[in-house]
This record gives C-alpha cells, sequence and structure tokens, in this order.
C-alpha cells in the first residue's frame, strides 16, 4: 500500500527505500513507513571472516566455560566490561587493558570482555551499536553490523574472548560465531522465541532472572532450551528457513537481582532450591550489577566482594560473576552538539578500570581459597 509518507525523501543509510513495501492489499504494511535494504549475513561474513586466530579463541573460551559449567573446571567465568559498547576506539582501549589482567587471573578466572551491541530499553532509548552506530538517530543497521563484526574480530584478535546479549532475533547470524558466551536479558528470559534461538546457539547461555526478581522465569527457560525446536529464521543467504536445532546444554541462571537483590548466601540457596527443583544443574552465575547494585556503579565492589566471601567459604554453586564496567567510572547523558566523554558509559553506570583491577583480584584469590579448601 502506497502512502503519502512514501514518497518522504530520506537521508538515512545508503540505498533506496521500498516505497511500496511491496504489499499490494490495503491490509498489510499500513504502519510501515519504508523498508530499507539489509546485507545478508554471508556478504559480511565474506568481507570480514573470522581468522583462524580468531576461531581458536572463541572455541577455546566455550569449551573453558563449558567445562566450568558441567564441574570439569573448578575457576570462575568473568563476563567483565561496558554495559554498551558506543565507541570503538574505547572499546578496544578497554580490551587492551583488560587482556594482560586476563591473562595474569587465567588460573583462576575465565575471562569474557562484555561486546554489548544491543540493549533492551525498558521505554524507549538508544538500542545500541547494531542498531543506530552514529548515535544520531540514522539508524545506520548495516553499518553497526559491520563495524560491530570488526570490533569482535579485533577483540578477539588480542587473545580476549567476547560476550554478548543476543537480543535480535536476526543479528545472531550476523555475529554469532565471534561470541564466546551469550546472555539472553531479564526483558527475553521469558520468551519462547529467544529460548529457541538459545537452543541453537554454539556458545553458552546465561538466561537472567526476570526483573521482578523470580527465578522460576530463567530455570524454565533453560528446560526450554536444552531442548531441540523448530522456527523460523534466516539462513546466512538471508533467505526464510525453518531451522532444527540440537538444544543447548550449556546453559545456567544469571542472578541480577529484581525487586530486591539476589546475590547473598540466602539468595544463591534459593535459587539453587529452584534449580533443584526442575532437575537443573544447582550453579548461578551472580551479576554485581543492575538490580544488585540498584545500578549504583560502586556497590559492585560491595557484591563482588559477597560474592568472594561465598567462594572462599566453598561454594562451588557459583560459576561466574559478570560486572559492569569502563575506562572511567559512571554514566552519562547524550544530548544534541555535546561531546561525549570518552570511555564513559551511555547506558548504565560503570565501575571505572581502576576499581575493576582490585575486584577482580580479589575474585581470583577467593577461588584459590576455595581451591585449597
Ligand atoms: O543494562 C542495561 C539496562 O539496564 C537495560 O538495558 C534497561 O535500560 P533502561 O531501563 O535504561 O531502558
Ligand atoms: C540489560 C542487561 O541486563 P538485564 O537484562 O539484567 O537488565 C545487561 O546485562 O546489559
Amino acid at each position: 500500500m502506497t502512502t503519502p509518507q512514501d514518497s518522504k525523501v530520506h537521508d538515512h543509510e545508503a540505498g533506496p527505500r521500498d516505497a511500496a513495501t511491496q504489499d499490494s492489499t490495503r491490509t498489510d504494511d499500513t504502519r510501515i513507513a519504508a523498508v530499507r535494504a539489509l546485507v545478508s549475513p554471508a556478504v559480511l561474513l565474506d568481507e570480514l571472516p573470522a581468522t583462524d586466530v580468531v576461531q581458536a579463541v572463541v572455541d577455546g573460551a566455550r569449551r573453558a566455560i563449558g567445562d566450568v559449567l558441567h564441574g570439569r573446571d573448578d575457576r570462575l567465568v568473568a563476563v567483565v566490561g561496558p554495559c554498551s559498547i558506543h565507541d570503538y576506539d574505547a572499546a578496544m582501549e578497554y580490551a587492551r587493558r583488560l587482556k594482560p589482567l586476563a591473562d595474569e587471573l587465567a588460573g583462576e578466572i575465565v575471562t569474557v570482555m562484555r561486546v554489548y551491541f544491543e540493549k533492551p530499553r525498558t521505554t524507549v532509548g538508544w538500542k545500541g551499536f547494531v542498531n543506530d552506530p552514529r548515535l544520531d538517530g540514522s539508524f545506520r543497521i548495516n553499518e553497526g553490523l559491520r563495524r560491530a563484526r570488526e570490533l569482535l574480530l579485533d577483540v578477539s584478535a588480542l587473545g580476549l574472548p567476547a560476550a554478548t546479549e543476543f537480543l535480535d532475533l536476526l543479528s545472531p547470524q550476523y555475529l554469532a560465531d565471534l561470541i564466546a558466551w551469550g546472555a539472553i536479558g531479564a526483558r527475553t528470559t521469558e520468551s519462547q522465541s529467544h529460548r529457541q534461538l538459545a537452543s541453537g546457539l554454539s556458545c553458552p547461555v546465561g538466561f537472567k532472572n526476570g526483573t521482578d526478581g523470580g527465578v522460576q522465569v530463567a530455570a524454565d527457560a533453560l528446560m526450554a532450551a536444552s531442548a531441540p525446536h523448530s522456527f523460523m529464521g534466516m539462513t546466512k543467504m538471508g533467505v526464510a528457513a525453518i531451522f532444527e536445532t540440537r538444544g543447548n546444554p550449556d546453559g545456567h541462571v544469571i542472578l541480577r537481582g529484581g525487586k530486591v537483590p539476589n546475590y547473598d548466601a540466602d539468595a544463591v540457596q534459593a535459587a539453587c532450591a529452584v534449580l533443584r527443583r526442575a532437575g537443573l544443574r544447582e550453579q548461578v552465575m551472580v551479576d554485581c550489577s543492575h538490580a544488585n547494585s540498584a545500578k549504583q556503579p560502586r556497590r559492585q565492589i560491595e557484591v563482588a566482594a559477597d560474592v568472594g566471601r561465598q567462594i572462599a567459604g566453598g561454594d562451588g554453586r557459583i560459576v561466574g560473576v559478570m560486572v559492569e564496567s569502563h575506562l572511567h567510572e559512571g554514566r552519562q547523558d547524550q544530548a544534541p552538539g555535546c561531546p561525549l566523554a570518552h570511555g564513559v558509559s551511555i547506558t548504565d553506570a560503570c565501575l571505572g578500570w581502576d576499581d575493576t583491577v582490585p575486584l577482580l583480584r580479589g575474585l581470583a584469590e577467593a577461588v584459590r581459597a576455595r581451591r585449597a579448601r
């Protein structure tokens, strides 16, 4: 259906907008303003292939995390890094700092950098680097996908594996080969489509508890994602297809707090009771941020210290932690015409680098204490 809106000239991403949206009836596409061409995953993977070195980094980290989840490795998985990527250079600067620390702590911690390109919003807001890489509402998604893939290749080439949240259901075809660990967020853990997606992902996947703090929904997600599913999707060539998945055995719950925090020993015990009743492995990753820190970045230090004491006390059910950390502490709002401060989050407030180093070293010490028991 053609509307007056269709004739509008758009200066968005290069390439024409399909004015008619290919609809010949009056009953469809009535609220579609335009349709733009999207690069196919195959084209992007051909332009930016995963090198052998990068594949070895991704594969090695996936195996190490799988070993932790299945009790073959007593280390702690740490998913650490910015709340979101908005600045390529700052992300690389962070990665170059994290890599030597990851090497230093490799005996105790499997470090994976948060390289989050897609942000779920409570209502509206910037939805991440893939959706709007220029942060200006131009929504150059092809550019976002390309830059995201480049960044994942660059981070992994340092020998540092990358973690991300899988939010969009098509973007994994462009990026998932470069992801060592994935998250399904608190707002999508209950979504059947995301559980199906996780059932076919090649990496371990953490499911956040619900935003209200409910752990049952994450346990349900684990059960669903471990089963095979058949569902609709898009192939690397950009063609509609039915995907038949095998199920993902490398899932776990992430405690991110809800109405109240859920990182202390009682909360870990309660979460494990839910998992036990569901016949699932009693293990959790603790997110030091989000509702566990009331989004106060420095509270992550207290949360990590509490978690460290539980680990040092011998609790082997804590298999991982998540920390939101950037070059500098805090967060900033974007305002038209105002330059952004370098290395400061534009989504959730993050811990600064200088506080991240002792936090991770403290957790490594806790792992050594657990091992010594
Ligand atoms: O981790 C990021 C945020 O907590 C999440 O995306 C929700 O953000 P919002 O409440 O600011 O929209
Ligand atoms: C959005 C995130 O977390 P949550 O789903 O717990 O809000 C996140 O980890 O970036």
